[in-house]
């Protein structure tokens, strides 16, 4: 479907607008009673972990270890520190506790000044730790329940069992013991099999966290390191290869940590779990001929990635918040008025820039959809170009598209997360602050907030305006596409809004109420680019 010869190339501008908004977090540190912000063009949250744990010398583990693998996954991560040990690739030699009223000092300095995001706190310090987050509360905790090193050393006393079980357990949001630590957790049973780890998992769960992910890295006689996550009602496998290494020190800490920087970043729990299972095993693939060290167990090189460029290698990263730019929003009803099939169209939107495809297909049926699907599927893999289906877990599930969008009045992304695995893209229509937290919960991946303008397309569909955008925008850390009457002439002020989640438009009858749809979706495109640079 071609209509007019395309325009010369863009040039991309960088993001050339300041919010107009200022950012509801922090408020005690207004621009007028901390006059260095003022130099800021525009706040610019960044996710943000803080690590409560023991220091190791020799930089494998413990804070090292987190602050490193935040830092390789794009989060600040800060550190108070419980103890400092004397450790190298031969084991543990000395552990000196850091007294109470510093670590409660520590959390203080923090807590007070920065706006954490996650915390991975560690055992010993429960009283402490619940007298800080009641004065500054944080979204997410990460419990590692450190008390068998991957070597198989204890690294605990018995206290530290009552703590974790009948304390922290409570508060976090999800727990991260491996096979050893569970079976001390539940009094020393055996655990062979991946029907054991589920078992485990889910007396673990009855200890009161909302996810358990019992690692099975150090099952022996497995050539696939499995590990078993739990939410209460239903299992997901996690599989990975079983890399033959000597640099395994800190891996637990590692993936704690890692898990911890995707959900500061946004991301749902089965999403960071995934994340931060293929970063660790991208980290020991990379290290596993490193020689740190004389002892049996070294430690491995968490920022592995800035030697392989592109630096995002092995991360296998499934959504790319940035494919949001220009999201086309399909409708049969406009097809067939101008003539177009689904396949012509979504063909003629990726030739025009569009950046992620929806099929919503309201009026037709299941099968000549599913049909449709399917040739859409092989247009969007060629280009690389993301395909969601709207509302029709089915569909999607038929053609393995790359995700599902839901609304409100549709079955919830926690729904639809299980029948579709930790694997797909989720998107949730929201618009109100309190959707959007209940969204992220549920495990999806962005968010479409609209209608942002008057729209026909959708019946009934309540006009937000740019201030419903914004109070979505500013409640949620996940990815946002604003939806709703948006065409060439209003797409710029939409960007200009310049939210760092606000990652692009949604857009239906500005691309496919159209005769050519490739020029109008160019078009827009290039307004879009305009304004903000596809970073
Ligand atoms: C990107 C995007 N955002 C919002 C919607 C609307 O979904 P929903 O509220 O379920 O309404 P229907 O599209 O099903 O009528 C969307 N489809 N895409
Ligand atoms: C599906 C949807 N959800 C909120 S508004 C809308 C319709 C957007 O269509 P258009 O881009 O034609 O206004
Ligand atoms: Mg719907």
């Amino acid at each position: 479907m071609s209509c007019a010869p395309p325009p010369p190339i863009l040039r991309l501008h960088p993001p050339s607008s300041i919010s107009p908004f200022s950012s509801p977090r922090r408020p005690h540190l207004s621009p007028r009673t901390c006059p260095w912000r003022l130099a800021a063009a525009r706040e610019m949250p960044w996710p943000h972990v803080l690590t409560v744990a023991g220091s190791d010398s020799s930089a494998g583990a413990g804070i090292q270890a987190d602050v490193k693998a935040c830092a390789a996954l794009g989060a600040y991560c800060s550190s108070v520190i419980t103890a400092v040990t004397a450790q190298n690739t031969a084991g543990v030699q000395g552990v000196h506790l850091v007294p109470e009223e510093l670590i409660r000092e520590q959390l203080q300095s923090v807590l007070s000044d920065m706006s954490v995001d996650v915390v991975i706190p560690s055992a010993g310090i429960i009283k402490i730790l619940c007298e800080s987050l009641q004065k500054f509360p944080v979204k997410a905790l990460v419990v590692d329940p450190v008390m068998v090193s991957t070597s198989g050393d204890s690294l605990s006393d018995p206290s530290t069992l009552t703590y974790y079980r009948d304390g922290l357990f409570a508060m976090a949001d999800i727990v991260t013991p491996n096979v050893k630590e569970a079976s001390k957790l539940l009094g020393g049973v055996s655990l062979h099999t991946i029907a054991d780890m589920r078992d485990a998992a889910e007396s673990i769960y009855k200890f009161g966290p909302r996810y358990v992910l019992v690692k099975g890295g150090d099952m022996p006689d497995s050539s696939e390191a499995i590990d078993v996550f739990y939410d209460g009602k239903e299992f997901v496998e996690f599989r990975g290869h079983r890399i033959k290494t000597r640099n395994t020190h800190g891996t637990g800490c590692t993936l704690a940590s890692s898990i911890a920087a995707e959900l500061a970043k946004g991301s749902s729990m089965l999403n960071a779990v995934q994340v931060a299972k293929n970063f660790v095993e991208s980290a020991l693939h990379h290290s596993k001929d490193l020689v740190i060290g004389n002892g049996p167990q070294g430690p491995f090189d968490h920022l592995f990635r800035l030697k392989c460029p592109p630096y995002n290698i092995g991360s296998q990263q499934r959504f790319n918040p940035d494919s949001l730019f220009l999201y086309a929003v399909t409708d049969s009803r406009m097809n067939k008025r101008w003539g177009h099939s689904i396949e012509d169209a979504v063909k003629a939107a990726i030739e025009g820039g569009a950046t992620i495809v929806q099929l919503r297909e309201k009026d037709i049926e299941s099968r000549p959809f599913l049909e449709a699907a399917k040739a859409c599927m092989e247009i969007c893999r060629s280009s690389g170009v993301p395909l969601l289906i709207n509302d029709r877990v089915d569909i999607a599930l038929a053609c393995n598209a790359d995700g599902v969008h839901v609304g409100q009045s549709d079955i919830s992304a926690r729904e639809v997360r299980e029948l579709l695995g930790p694997g797909k893209i989720i998107g949730v229509s929201c618009k109100t602050p309190a959707q959007a937290e209940q969204a992220w919960r549920d495990g999806a991946d962005y968010l479409g907030c609209g209608g942002v303008f008057p729209t026909t397309t959708k019946a009934n569909n309540p006009t937000l305006g740019f201030e419903g955008l914004k109070a979505v925008c500013l409640a949620s850390k996940l990815p946002v596409v604003a939806i709703g009457g948006i065409n060439a002439t209003n797409a710029g002020s939409v960007m200009e809004l310049d939210f760092p989640n606000l990652k692009g438009v949604a857009v239906v009858s500005a691309l496919f109420d159209r005769e050519c749809v490739s020029s109008e979706t160019r078009n827009l495109r290039s307004i879009l680019a305009s304004v903000r640079c596809l970073a």
